[in-house]
């Protein structure tokens, strides 16, 4: 008898508010990793023992080593992502990975060179990808797709929760197989996926206070577990930040931490509902030896054309709202996080 009734826990660790990770297998005996499980990607990837002496970000990461596993088996094809914050590059090799406690023969990157920007700032190793197969380079079927082909998860659904403040415990929980009622009240609000085969929606607004803003004529907005902020295009992103008084630098956006309290909330109109942040939600305030410094958590960010212009609604819209990723009706469900 299955002790979760079809449904699988991971715990996650959240760094930050802006990193959330869980810890992985891979190999026989089990190689250990902490991984983002991020719905806007659909591989999975960790360091690599045969990685570059030049790739700092390697070294300050566990590495697989192939030779250390019996269950290995060699592959070989050359792989590589471009993200739009960096690049990995490396083979791809075949493994027992285990998530939750659930083992699945998996095709997976070993990468052997990790750019340092962003990757020296990742407290995770690796990436794996909960989006849809089209989404996957090298056409390789994704974890989430090998667990739903072995018939034992309750549902064909994933279920994700960000806590809001790194001292909770635990720092999220990725679901599999349906969602967790701990970390959620009242009733789920359903939205078609845009696109078949990926986890984005159509919004239907940004307003901020009572005004709306932007996106009033439609737009994309793609629902990112890896993804730490919220980004829209820039030019939005920037009437926005105007409109509360951020001033942008070298890190991102940032206020002044006597006006927090008032400032204005931000509401994403979704599926016929309103999904609203308030500055609790979208401030993250970093008490520093040289003063208090508040974290703006909107980047701007421009997508060309097809797949732009979008927003990407991350991490802190996922700690406010408890997300439901539906394979088997191609929806994603919110309600409010706990
Ligand atoms: C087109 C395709 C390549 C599939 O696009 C993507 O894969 N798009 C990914 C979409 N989700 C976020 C991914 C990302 O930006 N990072 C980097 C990152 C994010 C937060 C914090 C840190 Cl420190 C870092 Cl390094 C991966 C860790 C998930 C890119």
């Amino acid at each position: 008898a299955d002790p979760n009734n079809g449904t699988v826990p991971t715990p996650l660790t959240n760094y930050l508010d802006t990193q959330y990770f869980g810890e992985i297998s891979i190999g026989s005996p089990a190689q250990m990793f902490n991984v983002v499980f991020d719905t806007g990607s659909a591989n999975l990837w960790v360091p690599s023992q045969s990685c570059s002496p030049f790739s700092t970000a390697c070294f300050t990461h566990n590495r697989y080593d192939s030779s250390q596993s019996h269950t290995h088996v060699e592959n070989g094809t050359g792989f590589s992502i471009n993200y739009a914050s960096g690049t990995i590059r490396g083979f791809l090799s075949e493994d027992v990975v285990v998530v939750g406690g659930l083992p699945v023969v998996q095709v997976f990157a070993e990468a052997t060179s990790l750019s340092a920007m962003p990757f020296i700032f990742a407290k995770f190793d690796g990436v794996l990808g909960m989006g849809y197969p089209n989404v996957a380079i090298d056409g390789i079927t994704p974890v989430f797709d090998q667990i739903m082909s072995q018939h034992i998860l309750k549902e064909e659904v994933f279920s994700i929760y960000y806590s809001r403040d790194p001292k909770h415990s635990p720092g999220g929980e990725l679901l599999l197989g349906g969602t967790d009622p701990n970390y959620y009240t009242g009733n789920f609000n359903y939205l078609e996926t845009r696109e078949m085969g990926k986890w984005e929606v159509t919004m239907k607004g940004v307003a901020v206070g009572v005004e709306m803003m932007f996106c009033a004529e439609g737009c994309t907005a793609v629902i990112d577990t890896g993804s730490s902020y919220i980004t829209g295009p820039a030019s939005s992103v920037s009437m926005l930040m105007k409109t509360i008084g951020a001033q942008l630098d070298e890190t991102g956006y940032k206020v002044n931490c006597e006006t927090v309290k008032m400032l204005p909330s931000v509401t994403f109109h979704l599926g016929g509902q309103d999904y609203c942040l308030t500055h609790e939600d979208y401030i993250i305030w970093q008490s520093q030896f040289e003063g208090d410094v508040c974290i703006v958590t909107f980047r701007g960010l421009d997508v060309p054309p097809p797949t732009g212009p979008i927003w990407i609604l991350g991490a802190n819209f996922i700690a406010r709202y408890y997300t439901e990723f539906d394979r088997r009706n191609n929806r994603i469900g919110f309600a409010a996080a706990v």
